[in-house]
């Protein structure tokens, strides 16, 4: 046999699929005269395992032939050569026959469907290159052990090890991962949840990591109640008898993170696909049973698997993966049902916001069963509104509050998020600046020891920018840069346009530095914006205004203390729907109180957040107060208030910060 007969007789043992025996010896002797037997035949009849075959050598017939050695008996008999052919085509028909007939392995198995699926998983086993068929030649089990070894699910001591921040000990089986296709489902969820336990170990659960600033106790909360069953081995969750949650809750005032906590959330425990982010209103639709429909196409379609872990793990792992649905605005579809006459408040349309709660209850309780593995997070501003059925264990089982950031540190965290990459870029005029960098360049030239150093500025900012959310921090930070940006593009132009040298040009872009001036105006801006949109909202206010009372808000000032207030208030306030809460300054220790509240009969669809934002005027507080009346004793703040206002009551004893505050805050 020549070369090419060799090449093409390999190449017809290819084609014909997986013999899954080793195949007849070659009787070498009988067909190839003694003095023409090839030196380097060796007689191994068993071809070795993939894997173990290294680029010189090749295999054929079981023996191992190397490269660049002759192997060119020229000159055996022609009809020996026939049978041989013969011969061996027949066995490979019968081992054809047969492993179609009877797939004795996965792979087997695998080889003979011609779906798209198996390709995709066979592609990604053997790296769509061609198939050593004797590298096949194992049994069903031998093959499943080699699975198993290499998809196994984190073992108990690495997913400790995960828990307590470590980095996992890497898979002892000697098979590269992407030589791994798991062929059982168990396989595959086990191989799903230590995708999540890999993306959520060591740091990735710090604030510091994912952009988030101030949430680093929500995050921890997550951590242990979600993430840690979804990235436990299920095995060993069956045998707690425990299941990961289905739902979680992230709530809060508007503009504190919840959204950008989701997205960061989803990226960690939904590895392998894509998350799926919708907004309540967007579900909702005019047609009569096209909400719930939608609703349902989102449980059902779950996107693809990101592109390597459909090409590794296929249909198995798609089946297992977790899909991450993120409900932006929850309660425009998670509204408490039913209501006076069985018809809600909103007739019609609260019916059918009722059928799409139910349709969420039945996706949420497995009664219409999920294509794959779900957990939902919902968001809102108002967990009161949201149907109480929707709230118990089993559903949205863990419910997390997103809270404004409350201490100088917190807001001190976010703003560092969102000043990272002006420092970083030595955009920022601080003493420290990195070197290299405009900033570090200009201090070379110039006295700047009386400029605070980057962390010093960036507290001072927060300690000014008491009371505000995250997005309006992230603004401060946006307002700051476009003031020094401003500047720098009007010098640039004024250059341009008098065609000055290129050197001017460039020093413009160089000036181009955020100072602690741009910072204090900008903390003034966001302040600003903020009384223009209170502004509007009275304005609006105006043209719904309640029948009595007035429509003003009065900041309350008093040198009082903490306690002092609180012990009048309590009783007065029990009549409120929602909690008063209490916040104590972080500003240096200064006593500072806000209480806010809202009246019981306040209808379900009137937003507590507008709702607190609305103000009153408390007739005649200091009087009483200093008349030795306090409220109780002077009436009930109910009465004193106009019907369905709510009440914002500030001490104002740390001047001008704390009015701008309060603008803030309405
Ligand atoms: N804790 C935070 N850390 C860093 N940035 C934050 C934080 N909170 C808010 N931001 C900034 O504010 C922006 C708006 O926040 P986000 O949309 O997540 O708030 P939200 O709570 O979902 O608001 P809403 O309830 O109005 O939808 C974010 O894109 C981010 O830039």
């Amino acid at each position: 046999m020549d070369g090419e007969q060799a090449k093409q007789a390999v190449r017809l043992v290819k084609r014909s699929g997986m013999p899954l025996d080793p195949p007849p010896d070659l009787p070498t002797d009988q067909h190839i005269p003694a003095n023409q037997q090839p030196s380097i035949v060796e007689g191994a009849a068993i071809a070795k395992p993939m894997g173990e075959m290294t680029s010189d050598e090749s295999t054929f017939c079981g023996s191992t032939i190397k490269a660049g050695k002759s192997f060119t008996p020229t000159t055996y008999d022609g009809d020996n050569r026939i049978n041989l052919a013969n011969e061996r085509l027949e066995w490979e028909r019968q081992n054809q026959a047969k492993s179609n007939s009877t797939p004795r392995s996965a792979l087997s198995a695998r080889m003979a469907s011609d779906d798209g699926l198996s390709n995709a998983m066979l592609s990604g086993t053997v790296d769509g290159k061609g198939v050593d068929p004797f590298s096949f030649a194992e049994d069903k089990q031998e093959l499943q052990e080699s699975m198993k070894s290499s998809i196994s699910a984190p073992s108990t001591s690495n997913f400790q090890k995960l828990i307590n921040g470590e980095q996992p000990a890497e898979s002892s089986s000697s098979v590269p991962e992407q030589a791994a296709a798991p062929v059982n489902l168990d396989f595959a969820s086990a191989k799903a949840s230590e995708l999540i336990a890999r993306a959520g170990s060591g740091t990735a659960f710090r604030g510091s990591t994912l952009g988030i600033g101030g949430l680093d106790d929500v995050l921890s909360q997550i951590q242990r109640r979600v993430w840690i069953p979804l990235a436990a081995p299920p095995t060993l969750l069956a045998e707690l008898g425990i299941q990961p949650v289905r739902g979680l809750l992230l709530y809060g005032s508007p503009g504190c993170g919840k959204t950008l906590l989701a997205r960061k959330l989803g990226s960690i425990l939904s590895p392998a696909r894509p998350i799926t982010i919708v907004s309540g209103p967007e579900i909702m639709d005019k047609f009569v049973g096209s909400s719930e429909k939608n609703l349902r196409d989102i449980f059902d379609n779950p996107p693809e698997l990101y592109f390597e872990f459909k090409k590794n793990y296929g249909d198995p792992l798609a089946k297992t993966a977790l899909h991450v649905i993120v409900l932006d605005e929850f309660d425009a579809i998670a509204r408490a049902r039913g209501g006076s006459g069985g018809k809600g408040e909103q007739g019609d349309a609260g019916v059918a916001r009722d059928s799409v709660v139910n349709q969420l209850l039945a996706k949420m309780d497995g009664v219409d069963p999920l294509s794959v593995p779900t957990l939902l997070i919902g968001l809102t501003n108002k967990p009161s509104l949201i149907d109480p059925a929707l709230m118990r264990p089993g559903r949205f089982e863990v419910k997390v509050e997103v809270p404004k950031p409350k201490t100088v540190e917190q807001r001190a965290s976010i703003l560092k998020v969102h000043m990272y990459s002006m420092h970083k870029s030595g955009r920022v005029l601080v003493r420290d600046a990195p070197v290299d960098t405009a900033a570090w360049r200009l201090s070379q030239v110039t006295e700047l020891s009386e400029l605070p150093t980057y962390e010093e500025l960036v507290d001072l900012i927060a300690v000014e920018c008491d009371g505000m959310s995250g997005a309006s921090l992230a603004g401060v930070a946006r307002a700051a840069a476009s003031r020094a940006l401003e500047r720098a593009v009007t010098d640039f132009a004024g250059h341009i346009s008098e065609s000055t040298s290129g050197d001017d040009v460039r020093n413009t872009i160089n000036d181009c530095l955020v100072t602690q001036e741009d910072f204090e105006k900008a903390i003034d801006d966001v302040f600003e914006s903020a009384k223009a949109e209170d502004y509007r909202e009275e304005e609006v206010k105006v043209s719904k205004k309640p029948t009595k009372g007035k429509d003003e808000t009065t900041t309350l000032h008093s040198s009082e203390t903490l306690s002092d207030v609180t012990d009048d208030m309590p009783a007065d306030l029990s009549d409120f729907s929602s909690e008063p809460t209490a916040v104590k300054s972080a500003n240096e220790g200064e006593p500072r109180m806000e209480l806010s509240g809202g009246y019981a009969d306040v209808s379900e669809h009137e937003s507590i957040t507008e709702y607190f934002r609305a103000g009153v005027e408390i007739p005649d507080w200091q009087d009483r107060r200093s008349n030795g009346g306090n409220l109780s004793s002077s009436g009930s703040l109910r009465d004193l208030l106009p019907k369905r206002r709510a009440v914002w009551l500030k001490l104002d004893n740390f001047g001008r910060r704390a009015e701008d505050t309060d603008a803030t805050k309405r």
